[in-house]
């Protein structure tokens, strides 16, 4: 499967990280069943930061837990690579996410009693791998946080932690890092930063970013948005800015479940 977008940089990206084929997600049976994802196609380009947004309700977070495995469907197939994960029981889907996988959450999600360069290598200490010093290094010094290794979540700012989640994203060098909503507990500065980071990753790393966001501004940072409006994609913007943003979610049709 190879796919070609073109970016400000007109960079070709021939391979595909992941994709949603037709994906089909429902909640509940019969009368109050909620068709969470409705024949949803997104593909997500190798090495690109995508950004996913949508009015409330419209799929997104289904999506994001379908393409990284936590989730499964009902219909359609999901693709890590070249990997179907509807072909995989539960316990393949974990490792697989171990792996190949990096998560950044709104609420941070660090473990309290670890310090912050424990926090960074857990993801390889799950798996039962080492740090490579040199890239931990590099990641330590990219989101800035040599002097604060030593501490522990609760001694960190909100903007410190999620910068700790984004290196604990990065660390294993995964296929792909998801993050949902990851500014949505930070001041717009500390937000900035994080935005900051998970750009440099894709464009000097190579990494593979896809953020779920309702905030306009920063999914402007990404190289594309992928709208979804009632479990369908609709429509998606290349090199976006805030402006081109707030139009095409003004066009999008919320008028099914209302
Ligand atoms: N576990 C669940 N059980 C029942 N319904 C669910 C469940 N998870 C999601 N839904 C429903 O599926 C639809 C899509 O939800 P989803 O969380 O994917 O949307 P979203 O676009 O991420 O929304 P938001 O922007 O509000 O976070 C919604 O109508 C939601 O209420």
């Amino acid at each position: 499967m190879t796919t070609t977008l073109t970016t400000s940089t007109t960079r070709l990206h021939a391979a595909v990280a992941a994709q949603a084929q037709d994906v089909v997600k429902t909640y509940g049976r019969g009368e109050t069943a909620v068709h969470a994802l409705d024949g949803a196609t997104v593909t997500i380009p190798a090495g690109t930061f995508t950004a996913v947004m949508g009015p409330s309700g419209s799929g997104k977070s289904t999506l994001m837990h379908a393409l990284a495995g936590l989730d499964t469907v009902d219909a359609g197939r999901v693709l890590l690579g070249d990997t179907d994960l509807t072909d995989l029981d539960e316990e393949a889907r974990t490792h697989l996410r171990r792996r190949r996988i990096g998560f950044v959450f709104q609420a941070f999600n660090l473990v309290p009693s670890l310090t912050a360069a424990e926090n960074i290598v857990l993801p390889l200490t799950l798996a039962g791998d080492k740090a490579d010093p040199l890239w931990l290094a590099e990641l330590v010094e990219m989101v800035g946080l040599a002097d604060r290794l030593t501490h522990r979540p609760t001694e960190l700012s909100g903007g410190q932690q999620q910068r700790v989640a984004v290196a604990r994203a990065l660390v294993a060098r995964p296929d792909i890092v998801f993050a949902d909503e990851p500014t949505g507990n930070l001041d717009s500065r500390a937000g900035e930063a994080v935005l900051g980071f998970l750009r440099s990753a894709a464009t000097d790393l190579g990494q593979t970013i896809v953020m779920v966001t309702h905030d306009p501004v920063a999914a402007a940072h990404a190289d594309r948005v992928v709208f979804l409006a009632d479990g369908r994609d609709a429509g998606e913007l290349t090199d976006p800015t805030t402006a081109s943003i707030l139009t095409a979610m003004a066009g999008l049709d919320t008028t099914k479940d209302a």
